[in-house]
Parts: structure tokens; C-alpha cells; sequence
């Protein structure tokens, strides 16, 4: 029994050990549970927070949202209320923007067409006072036009210089340049022996004169064929003073070639006669070329500056030195003597023959002369120096309108009074000797020896033919003298007053001659008793003498001015052929730089 019992109580406390870890089990279990369903409950409650939150959340987004979305739409709205309210606006605006712009544009367009008509009237009057001032301008710039080619005349340039020193390249140089700058220009060639000009030219005097025919002709050698050439050619000057009359309105220069022998240019009765016609119309410039290579020493630098000054002192007009072929050697050791007299006589000191003692005592005297003078360098070959040159003779242009101008004025008026004198002069003592004829006249008259009428008529005739040679020698004789007087104008006061004295001791020879032809006074044989007798007879003859005279005289001067015309008209032909043969220079090439 115990053992049943004990194996009850074992078997009861095995159950119990059972049912404890049961109930343990189960507690934990039940734990277990609690604890997860308090897990879950949390979890449920966790996730119920989380969807509550998540809800929360997510009403809350929904409703941040919707906020959002109905701030949004708020603001859409707003906004698009705003910009309704803005279009509208703006179309209000617009409108009446476009109400005013239209209002704008019609007040602009009414302004506009106001402001244009006013400017349509403005203009017409601005227009009418600008035509008016125009008009004036016109006149204006006409007057000043007139006044200005009053003194604006062409510079006209002589080319002078030693043989061989440049002056033909040279003038082709010039020549190309102004070709170059578009500056109308007028050449003359004074040269009658040179073979070729380079360049085209307006008057050549070997159109009119052959060099060669005048050596022939009057067995001359070619210094003396030059300087008749130019004599025969002065004859014809004022031919060539007409031509640049008409042409002097679009030249700006006129150059000149002078022959190589430049004494007979320059020392010629015809080389003054041509420079100071050109010099009393236009400005005139001598231009002496140097050949610079050949000046570098002291002596012949001296030689030059003493041929410059004496064809300064001839021409009496404004010089430039141009120192030529520069393309060899520089000129500025010439221009240094020029104005630093001490320069030039250290370079003297160097040289101790005669003519260096000579170029200094020279030097000394002439510097004066020459330090004063415009110089420049050039190169006829190479152009250099040609924009220089031109501005030498702006400044020599000057320098004539300022002094010597004002100086040959002086001496052409001079020239005019002497003229005046000598007409007085002549015109005195032609009245003085009517008075005397008339004064014979008056005395009781001397029977004629001759017999009838026919031999007083042909003793009359031989008188009147007499007295018409008398009156055309003397016009030849007042001629001869005149163009005399004109060449050598600085001795003039010598030869006038001998001129004179022949002058008249030769008419006063002629008149004793008609008074006593032969020796013989045909009114010493008439008796005083014939006077009655013949007074009648000798004063119808008279007057039938003389108007036969008047007669004779009519048809002398009918035939002097038949030949004056045949004259003229010979002239003019030739100036014709000239013209003729005036180049067309626009169209030539030239060689410019
Ligand atoms: N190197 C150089 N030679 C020159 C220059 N100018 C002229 N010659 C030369 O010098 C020589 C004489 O020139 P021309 O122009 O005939 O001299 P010209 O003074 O007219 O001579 P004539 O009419 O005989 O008096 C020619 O051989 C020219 O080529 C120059 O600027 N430079």
C-alpha cells in the first residue's frame, strides 16, 4: 500500500511537477502570449499609433495637402484672380493704353501733321532763306571767286641752271608730280636746241623756230643761234601771254625750260623781255638748279652763289635754290654754308690756293645775299624732295605779293611816265615846228620858179612824198628807239639823250634838204613884182596841193594798215598751228611714282 501510495504520491507528485511546469509552461505560454499579445497590442497599438500617426499623418498631409492644394488653388485662385484681376487690368490698361495710344497716335499723328505742315512751312521758309542765302553765298563765294582769281593767278616757274645741272629731268620730274596730284599745269619749252623733251608740252619754241635753219640762215654758231632763236621768238610773246590769259583760270602753274647756255636766257635783251612780262601778270619764281655733286667744293659752291646773285640782281624776282641730284650726295653741307657763314670758312681753311682766298673775301660780301634765300634738295631722278620744292614756292609766291610786286608796279609806272615824257616831248616839238611853218607862212610869200601848174603839182608831190618818208622814217626811228630803250633799260639815260641829239640833227638835215634840194632854194629866182600876179594862182594850187596831200596820206595809211591786218592775220594763223599742236597732256603716261 505504501508503495502504491508512494507510487501515487509519486505518480501525484510527478503530476503536480507536471501540472506546475504545465502551469508554468502555461503561465509562460500565457506569458508568452501576454507578452505577445502585449507585443502585439503594442505592436497592434504600435501600429494603430503608426496608422493612427500614418492616418494622423497622412491626414495630416491630406491635409497639409489639402491646405496646400486649397492654399494652392487659394493662391491659384488668388493668383488668378490676381491676373484676371491683372489682365483685366492689363486689358484695362491695354484698352486704355491702346485709347490712349490711340488718343497718343492721333494726337501724334494731328501733331505730326501740324509739326509737318509747320516744318512743310518752316522748310518753304527755311528753304526760301536758304536759297536766299545761297543766292548771297553764290554772290558771296562769286565775289570772293572774283577777288580770289584776281589774286590768284598761276605761279609761273623758270627753269634756270647751269648745262647739265637737271633742269630737263627736273621739269619732267615736276611735271609727273603734278600729273600725280591732279594739279593743272602749262609747260613752255624755251629751248630751241634741245633734241628731246620728255614730257608733254603746251608751246614749244621748236614749233616755230628751227635752231638749225637759224644757224644756217645767219651764220651763226650755236650760242648765237640760241640767242636769235629767242629773239625771233620774244617777237611773238605776247602770242603766248594771250594763250595763258585764256588758259589762266584752271592752271595752278606754268613752268618754263630755259636753254642749257644760261647767260643767253639770262643776259639776253630777249630772256629779260620774256620774264618781266610773265612777271608783271603773273607771280613768278626763278628756280636755279645746282648740280649738288659738282658744289661740294667751296670754290664751286661760290661759283653758283655768285651766277645766282648776279640772275637775282637781273630779274629782280623771288629765287629758290634747288639742290639737285640729292640721290648722290646729301645737300644739307650747302645749306649749312648757306646760313653759318663760319661753317663755310673752316671748310675754306682746308684749301689754301688763290680762289679759296678769293671765295672767302667773296663769302663775306654775299653772305647776306644768300642766307636770306629759300634752298631745297631734290632729286629729278628719284622724286625725293618734290613735296619741298612746291612748298619753296608757296613761299616765294608769297614773297613776290609782299615786296616785288609792289616793285615792279614801281618800275612799270616808271616806264609808263617816261613813255608819257617822250610822247610830250615829241608832241612839243611837232607843235613848235607847225608854229614856225605857220609863223613862215604868214610872211609875204616867194614866187615859185616854176612856171605852170603841172611842174608846182609835181614839186608838191615830190614835198608830200618826202614828208610822208620824213613822218614813217621817224616812226621807224621812234620804234627802233623805243625797243632799244626797252632792252637796255639801266643804260637808257645814255643812249637817250644821244639818240636824241642824231635823231634830231637827221630830221633837221632833211628839212634843209626839202627847204634846198641840191643846194638850191627854188624860191630865191621870183622876183617881188610877180607877186600880184601870182598870188591867186599860187593859193588855188595850194589848195588843190593839198588835198591831194590828204589824198596821198589816206592811201599811204589805207595801205600801213592793209599790212598791219595781212600782218595780224599771218600772226594769228600761226598761233593757230600752235594751238594745233598744244598735246593733249591728261591723256599721256607719265612716270609717277
Ligand atoms: N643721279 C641723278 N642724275 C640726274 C638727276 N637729274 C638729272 N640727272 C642727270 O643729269 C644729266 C643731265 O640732265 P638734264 O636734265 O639733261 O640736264 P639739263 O640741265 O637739262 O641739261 P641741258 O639742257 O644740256 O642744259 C642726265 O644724264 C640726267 O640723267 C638727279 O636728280 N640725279
Amino acid at each position: 500500500m505504501n508503495q502504491e501510495n508512494e507510487k501515487m504520491e509519486t505518480i501525484k507528485e510527478e503530476f503536480r511537477d507536471k501540472l506546475k511546469i504545465e502551469n508554468q509552461n502555461q503561465n509562460q505560454y500565457q506569458n508568452q502570449n501576454q507578452n505577445r499579445n502585449q507585443n502585439q497590442n503594442q505592436n497592434q497599438n504600435q501600429n494603430q499609433n503608426q496608422n493612427q500617426n500614418e492616418n494622423e499623418n497622412e491626414n495630416q498631409n491630406q491635409n497639409q495637402i489639402e491646405n496646400q492644394n486649397q492654399n494652392q488653388n487659394q493662391i491659384q485662385i488668388e493668383n488668378q484672380n490676381q491676373n484676371q484681376n491683372e489682365n483685366e487690368n492689363e486689358n484695362q490698361n491695354q484698352n486704355i493704353n491702346e485709347n490712349q495710344n490711340q488718343n497718343q497716335i492721333e494726337n501724334q499723328i494731328e501733331n505730326q501733321n501740324q509739326i509737318q505742315i509747320e516744318n512743310q512751312n518752316q522748310n518753304q521758309n527755311q528753304n526760301e532763306n536758304e536759297n536766299e542765302n545761297q543766292n548771297q553765298n553764290i554772290n558771296e563765294n562769286q565775289n570772293e571767286n572774283k577777288n580770289e582769281n584776281q589774286n590768284e593767278k598761276p605761279t609761273v616757274i623758270i627753269i634756270i641752271g647751269m648745262a647739265g645741272s637737271g633742269k630737263t629731268t627736273l621739269m619732267q620730274r615736276l611735271n609727273s608730280y603734278l600729273y600725280q596730284y591732279q594739279i593743272p599745269k602749262y609747260i613752255i619749252n624755251l629751248d630751241p636746241a634741245v633734241n628731246n623733251v620728255p614730257y608733254a608740252v603746251n608751246i614749244d619754241i621748236r614749233d616755230t623756230i628751227n635752231y638749225k635753219k637759224v644757224m644756217e640762215q645767219y651764220q651763226l654758231g650755236p650760242n648765237g643761234a640760241i640767242i636769235t632763236s629767242l629773239n625771233l621768238f620774244t617777237t611773238q610773246f605776247d602770242q603766248v601771254l594771250n594763250y595763258l590769259e585764256k588758259r589762266e583760270k584752271e592752271v595752278k602753274y606754268i613752268l618754263i625750260d630755259t636753254p642749257g647756255q644760261i647767260e643767253s636766257f639770262t643776259w639776253s635783251a630777249s630772256g629779260q623781255i620774256i620774264t618781266e612780262a610773265l612777271s608783271s601778270t603773273y607771280p613768278t619764281v626763278i628756280a636755279y638748279v645746282i648740280d649738288t655733286p659738282r658744289t661740294l667744293t667751296p670754290t664751286t659752291f661760290m661759283a653758283n652763289m655768285l651766277y645766282s646773285c648776279s640772275i637775282l640782281y637781273k630779274t629782280r624776282l623771288p629765287f629758290l635754290l634747288v639742290f639737285n641730284k640729292c640721290d648722290i650726295c646729301d645737300f644739307r653741307f650747302a645749306q649749312e654754308w648757306l646760313t653759318n657763314w663760319q661753317s663755310f670758312d673752316d671748310a675754306l681753311k682746308e684749301q689754301s690756293s688763290y680762289t679759296a682766298s678769293f671765295s672767302r673775301s667773296m663769302s663775306l660780301v654775299l653772305d647776306e645775299f644768300y642766307r636770306n634765300l629759300e634752298s631745297v634738295g631734290v632729286s629729278a631722278v628719284t622724286g625725293k624732295g618734290m613735296k619741298e620744292f612746291f612748298q619753296g614756292i608757296k613761299k616765294c609766291e608769297k614773297l613776290y605779293y609782299s615786296v616785288f610786286k609792289v616793285e615792279i608796279e614801281k618800275r612799270r609806272q616808271m616806264i609808263i611816265q617816261e613813255k608819257l615824257k617822250k610822247q610830250k616831248e615829241m608832241k612839243e616839238s611837232l607843235i613848235q615846228s607847225m608854229k614856225e611853218e605857220e609863223e613862215k607862212d604868214k610872211k609875204p610869200k616867194e614866187k615859185s620858179h616854176f612856171k605852170n601848174e603841172h611842174e608846182i603839182n609835181l614839186n608838191q608831190t615830190i614835198k608830200n612824198q618826202i614828208t610822208i618818208n620824213e613822218s614813217t622814217k621817224n616812226q621807224h626811228n621812234y620804234q627802233y628807239k623805243y625797243q632799244y630803250q626797252y632792252q637796255n633799260e639801266d643804260d637808257s639815260d645814255e643812249y637817250q639823250d644821244e639818240d636824241e641829239d642824231i635823231y634830231f640833227v637827221e630830221h633837221q638835215k632833211r628839212i634843209n634838204e626839202f627847204q634846198n634840194p641840191n643846194g638850191y632854194n627854188p624860191y630865191d629866182d621870183f622876183s617881188d613884182d610877180d607877186d600880184d600876179n601870182n598870188n591867186d594862182f599860187d593859193n588855188q594850187n595850194e589848195n588843190q596841193n593839198q588835198i591831194h596831200i590828204e589824198n596821198q596820206i589816206e592811201n599811204e595809211n589805207q595801205n600801213q594798215n592793209e599790212n598791219q591786218i595781212e600782218n595780224q592775220n599771218e600772226n594769228e594763223n600761226q598761233i593757230h598751228i600752235e594751238e594745233d599742236n598744244e598735246i593733249d597732256i591728261d591723256n599721256q603716261d607719265f612716270d609717277v611714282d
